[in-house]
């Protein structure tokens, strides 16, 4: 068992951390372009930590521009083994209500415009994404935000929409009535989908700031709301983070780390060359001899 490496994206509201040992930003460079920003790491109570503010500092980047490939692979590049995703996002539920966390444990995919796979003609490779999440990570998660005194959910399926506009009420009824989406976010698609098949353990804490629009009782989606709820949330969210040592264990039981095995279909003389070169980071376990 090699050492685990946590990484943490963190969206909205979340930017930086503190309190890593050693801590530093290195810029990182990838086959797929520049990650959405230099990534912070260091030490923390003796776990290796790697935090990448998703939209970048500043929040420079919507969720359509998020370079979700170059993010994988950057991590993947510091040695990153987990990838925990911190987000805001909508609640569906009357009982998920603002400030609490939600653990999905399933994603829809309505995202249209964004690149999804690190593969491609000439090097076709298809993962299993039944079981979006690793179940540890996010069970290792819930822990370490209930420590940290935040009320959490855990399950619970994360619709990813396009944005940047928010939903229609129309939008939101049906996510929430015929779908049954617990919650909504425009982020953690693709990255999920990569995660996997850059085989890394990825779970999401969907930090809930609104009831979307479909509450009879709230109103429609505010901005300024939202940023309100996110300021007490990202507290949360550090806190849960410096437990997360604890927590982390390498209980995985679903094989995220080997989700490339059986997974390559386009056959070793008919690869192109240069994206094989493209995928060393990702899937160079499966596709290199070593
Ligand atoms: C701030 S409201 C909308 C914005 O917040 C979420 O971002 P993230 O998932 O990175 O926390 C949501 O997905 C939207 O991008
Ligand atoms: N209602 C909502 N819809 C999409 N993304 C969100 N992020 C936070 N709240 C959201």
């Amino acid at each position: 068992m090699g050492e685990q490496v946590l990484a943490v994206i963190g969206g909205s509201g979340l930017y930086e951390i503190e309190g890593l040992g050693g801590a530093g930003w290195q810029e990182v460079t990838t086959p797929w372009g520049a990650p959405s920003d230099a990534i912070l790491t260091g030490e923390l109570g003796g776990l290796r930590l790697a935090f990448l503010p998703r939209h970048g500092r500043g929040h420079v980047h919507a969720p359509t521009d998020i370079p979700y490939r170059a993010n994988i692979d950057a991590l993947k590049q510091l040695g990153a083994t987990h990838v925990l995703s911190v987000s805001a996002c909508g609640s569906f539920r009357e009982e998920m209500g603002p400030g609490h966390f939600v653990i999905p444990d399933q994603f829809i995919d309505r995202t249209v415009n964004r690149e999804k796979s690190f593969f491609s003609g000439g090097c076709v490779a298809h993962v299993s994404m039944a079981h979006p999440t690793c179940r540890a990570l996010g069970a290792a998660a819930a822990a370490a935000a209930r420590a940290a005194g935040v009320t959490v959910h855990e399950g619970g399926t994360y619709l990813a929409m396009e944005g940047p506009q928010f939903s229609s009420l129309a939008e939101s009824r049906m996510y929430r009535d015929h779908w049954g989406c617990d919650v909504v976010g425009m982020t953690n698609m693709p990255e999920a989908k990569l995660a996997r098949e850059a085989e890394l353990h990825y779970a999401t804490v969907a930090m809930v700031t609104d009831y979307d629009s479909w509450h009879p009782d709230h109103g429609e989606v505010d901005v300024t709301e939202i940023i309100r709820t996110l300021t007490a949330n990202s507290a949360n969210a550090r806190e849960m983070i410096a437990r997360m040592p604890g927590e982390l264990t390498s209980d995985c039981a679903q094989s995220c780390d080997r989700a490339l095995d059986n997974a390559v279909l386009t056959a070793p003389e008919r690869r192109d060359p240069d994206l094989v070169a493209r995928l060393e980071t990702v899937a160079g376990r499966v596709l290199t001899p070593r």
